[in-house]
């Protein structure tokens, strides 16, 4: 599959290049091919899909509700007939298994483009009966042009996460995905298009950090929603302050995985495998501090090493492929730089952590045991496939420990005590929590972190608050009394 897109931009309605601006060569992790090479970029680009994004945005909000919704939905139908082409993208991009990205990724924004078109219909304020017959109602307005900013782990979804939600508003988008997986969103603001979003209306800019900077200072700019790291996210959240710009932020984590002694130990081997090794371990809500009651740690760890045996790990196109490469050799380096640490601190590797001698940014899925709450592997987002393993005795303990953390995006229980599932899940310090199930995001829940690992929503209803505003009026119905 030729990969090379028409063009490194899309602004307008087209692709759009401008040589000028710095190559960005497209690798792909299974092999270190440079498979495709485009151009951040350059201010006059960054300017050109501002200026799109403002002009269509006034038209686009003057449209009813059900009309944006059905270009959306539109759109959702193209993306899931596209489906094993948007697939493949996905895995050139990423080094994502075909068997993940034909599942969780083209669909997953599909169910976006199909949920938010489906209640841009809906959308109204509300009316406020007041004392003496007057009243007051509300108006629900867009903000205006919405800037994304994308992190590289799941670059359709990601588009489609922010695209969605802000278009069924009336907003427009100009959406910059990672620099280092530029190719998806090219096709998401292809496929609206193409599914009747007005010319402007989504614009994708390619660059790294100085064109999201760019983006983020902008005054034609009302919100910026940003997914990537922490400290990231307080650079563009404290750049976004400076214009009293709303603000969505889907950071990072350390989220924490409580078993209990009476959790169905497949269930719960399951979740901490799903929990930590999906997408080689590259999943902002990982549960990557798994707490483990004393009685059956042994035998989660045995259960645990048993099935990490049989994961297939070889080309991410063959679809019994269900672990594939890192998405970089820079993300691989951190991620055997903290394997060494944990080694280095004490921690005991069970099984896997080791490079795999061939091209490409490869790594076996790694379970450390015997891991405490100081250490580095404990404490610091890793972002790749490394479990850490901790054991506990009692409720209290757990949960206390879980939430000693400054990031709070999501957490997990497995128990079959039902009162005890929902007594955790209620003490959890974070965004997005589950009771026996890890990683499940519908479009129908609310998802985001607490604490360090974010502010607002993405998903849900609870997403229409982050890419509108209220405008109250207040009508009185006698006559004005004033005192002089
Ligand atoms: N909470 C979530 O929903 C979620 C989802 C996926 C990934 N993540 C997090 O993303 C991180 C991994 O992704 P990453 O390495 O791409 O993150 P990153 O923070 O390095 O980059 C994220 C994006 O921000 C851009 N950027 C960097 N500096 C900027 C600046 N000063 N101004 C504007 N934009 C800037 C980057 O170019 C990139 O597009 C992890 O921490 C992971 O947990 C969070
Ligand atoms: C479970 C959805 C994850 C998105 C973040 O990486």
């Amino acid at each position: 599959m030729n990969v090379q897109p028409i063009a490194s931009h899309f602004i307008d309605g087209q692709y759009v290049e401008d040589t000028a601006g710095i190559p960005l060569p497209v690798i792909y992790p299974a092999t270190g091919e440079t498979i495709a090479t485009l151009h951040c970029a350059t201010p006059a680009i960054v300017d050109r899909a501002l200026a799109a994004a403002a002009r269509a945005q006034v038209a686009w909000a003057a449209m009813t509700g059900t009309e944006r919704g059905r270009i959306l939905r539109r759109a959702a139908d193209i993306m899931r007939d596209r489906n094993h082409d948007l697939s493949v993208l996905e895995t050139m991009d990423t080094g994502k298994p075909y068997q993940e990205t034909s599942v969780a990724d083209a669909t997953s924004g599909a169910d976006a483009l199909e949920y938010f078109g489906g209640l841009a219909g809906s959308l109204t304020g509300e009316h406020i009966p007041l004392p003496g017959g007057d009243w007051a109602y509300t108006i629900r307005e867009p903000l205006g042009v919405c800037v994304g900013i994308g992190a590289w782990n799941y670059p359709t979804q990601i588009a489609c996460w922010k695209t969605a939600p802000a278009l069924a508003c009336g907003n427009a988008m100009v959406f910059k995905p990672s620099e280092t997986t530029p190719l998806c969103a090219l096709k998401v603001a292809e496929i609206l298009t193409e599914a009747g979003a007005p010319p402007g209306l989504i614009n994708v800019v390619q660059g790294a950090g100085e064109v999201g900077a760019q983006l983020v200072t902008d005054a034609r700019v009302a919100k910026v929603s940003l997914t990537g790291s922490v400290p990231t996210g307080k650079k563009v959240y404290a750049a976004a302050a400076e214009g009293m710009k709303h603000v969505t932020m889907e950071l990072g984590g350390k989220s924490p995985l409580i078993v209990f002694d009476d959790a169905d130990l497949d269930d719960a081997v399951g979740g901490a495998i799903l929990g930590n090794f999906y997408s080689s371990g590259q999943v902002c809500s990982n549960g990557t501090r798994v707490f483990v009651q004393r009685g059956i740690l042994e035998a989660f760890l045995q259960r645990l090493t048993e099935r990490l045996q049989t994961a297939v790990i070889g080309d991410p196109m063959d679809p019994e492929t269900n672990f594939g490469p890192m998405v970089s050799e820079a993300q691989l380096r951190i991620a055997l730089d903290y394997i060494a640490k944990g080694v280095d601190e004490g921690a005991r590797l069970v099984t896997g952590g080791m490079r795999i001698d061939k091209p490409g940014a490869w790594i076996t899925p790694a379970v450390f045991a015997d891991v405490t709450d100081d250490m580095a592997i404990a404490r610091e987002e890793i972002f790749g496939p490394v479990m850490c393993v901790l054991d506990f005795d009692t409720e209290d303990e757990a949960l206390t420990r879980a939430n000693a953390t400054e990031f709070g995006l999501a957490a997990g229980v497995f128990t079959c005590d039902l009162a005890r599932a929902h007594r955790v899940a209620a003490g959890f310090q974070a965004g997005t929590c589950y009771i026996n199930s890890y990683n499940d995001a519908p479009v129908e829940m609310p998802f985001g972190g607490s604490k360090l690992s974010g502010v607002g929503r993405e998903n849900s209803k609870a997403a229409i608050e982050h890419y509108s505003q209220l405008k109250s009026v207040y009508v009185r119905m006698g006559r004005v009394e004033a005192p002089f």
